[in-house]
């Protein structure tokens, strides 16, 4: 199996519910978002790619209109914690980015911090 991935950034400010009292992220503050997503397949184009990168393009230009300097409470229905958020754009992904049938999004992973991530990857069948 052949595995590519591409990181975008962006920067965002968020609060997070339901946290003890005192808790500091419950304050609104602000990161420097990585998103990074995973592709697999089996096959490589005749390109000798899994896909070119430039097929994710759609996904940075979402990033880029609902993501960058916007306030992370108001663009999820969930609280904007990492593993939301790469839930969420793993789902997008799926649904939006036009790829080859044998290529698959294997997993989205978010980084919040430099030595923090979180991820999202379908459970095995
Ligand atoms: N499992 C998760 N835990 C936490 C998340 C999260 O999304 N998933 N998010 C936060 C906050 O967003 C917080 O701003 C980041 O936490 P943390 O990395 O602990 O931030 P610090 O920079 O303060 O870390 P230090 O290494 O202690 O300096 C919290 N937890
Ligand atoms: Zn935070």
């Amino acid at each position: 199996m052949y595995r590519i991935g591409k990181q975008f950034r962006f920067e965002a400010a968020h609060s997070l519910p339901n946290l003890p009292e005192g808790h500091q992220c419950a304050r609104v503050h602000g990161h420097s978002y990585t998103v990074e997503v995973h592709l697999v397949s089996d096959e490589l184009t005749q390109s000798g790619f899994v896909v070119d990168f430039a097929e994710l393009g759609p996904f940075s230009t979402h990033i880029r209109d609902n993501f960058d300097h916007h306030d992370l409470n108001t663009v999820l229905d969930a609280p904007p914690t990492s593993e939301h958020l790469a839930a969420y754009f793993y789902r997008w992904c799926c649904d939006h980015l036009r790829l080859p049938d044998q290529v698959r999004v294997e997993r989205v992973r978010i980084s919040e911090t430099a030595s923090t991530f979180a991820e999202y990857a379908p459970s095995s069948p």
